[in-house]
């Protein structure tokens, strides 16, 4: 465990970067379910002076799909850059999406997964176009055949494992946040400019450790833990708020 508590970060950092922002936990606060979560109009505003301020270097890093990302923003996201699912799908700003083909043995997976915990209302199986979700923040005496049965189906068909908040997600395996940042980082309107990621996640680590590498820094949201980010801030609202004084 990290013992040194990392800094806040200076007010300056945004200045001539390109913003990297992961959704779940960094910009919304957690819910008891994935589709519990709402994008108050405020954010899609302040993105809107960000992105005016950064000359349109802004891009969502999300573990979730583009299309889910896009049901929660509406219009109000399509000024947006997004990568979506861990880094596996890409969407420029105003673009279509690109993607992998999604595995077939993706469908067997998931339909043994929700057959298995089926009557267990306090496990939420979230259904993504490239993974599914195992939740059990609702109850978490579940995390363990959750990932014990996600494992051996990952292990079984050549899938990969994502860890998170109370839950575990069957997924692309060899693609991450920080490969997925590190290919927007050799595109315009990102090249050229140091990056800075904000997220509070596992699967922000790497996003964090590519942006170091290539000069910028992460910002870890939430509680100091073992990682590769440089700053931290408390909460979403401590993200808001240092977002709104970046943007002015
Ligand atoms: O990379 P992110 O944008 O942070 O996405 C990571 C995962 O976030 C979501 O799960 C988390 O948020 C849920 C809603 O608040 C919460 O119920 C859950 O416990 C969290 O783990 C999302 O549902 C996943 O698909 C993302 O991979």
């Amino acid at each position: 465990m990290a013992s040194t508590d990392l800094a806040r970060p200076p007010a300056g950092l945004l200045d001539g970067a390109s913003l990297f922002l992961d959704f779940d936990g960094t910009l919304v606060d957690l819910a008891d379910r994935p589709g519990d979560v709402a994008v108050d109009p405020a954010l899609i505003a302040l993105l809107d002076r960000l992105a005016r301020r950064l000359d349109n270097r802004i891009a969502l890093v999300s573990g979730r799909s583009v299309a889910q990302l896009d049901g929660f923003f509406g219009d109000g996201g399509k000024a947006l850059a997004v990568i979506g699912s861990h880094g596996a799908e890409h969407r420029t700003i105003g673009g279509a999406i690109t993607r992998p083909d999604r595995p077939q043995a993706l469908d067997a997976a998931q339909k043994l997964i929700a057959e298995t915990f089926a009557g267990r209302d306090g496990v939420v199986i979230e259904e993504k176009s490239l993974g599914v979700g195992v939740h059990y923040r609702l109850d978490p005496s579940s995390e363990g055949d959750a990932c014990a049965l996600v494992e051996k189906l990952a292990a079984a068909h050549g899938l990969g494992v994502q860890h998170g908040k109370m839950m575990v997600e069957l997924r692309l395996p060899g693609i991450d946040k920080g490969s997925a940042i590190t290919a927007m980082l050799g595109e315009p309107p990102f090249a050229g400019h140091r990056p800075v990621f904000l997220g509070d996640d596992l699967t922000d680590e790497p996003g964090f450790a590519a942006c170091a590498a290539a000069g910028g820094a992460g910002v870890l949201v939430g509680s100091l833990r073992e990682t590769a980010a440089t700053y931290r801030l408390d909460s979403v609202a401590a993200v808001h708020l240092w977002l709104k004084e970046a943007a002015r």
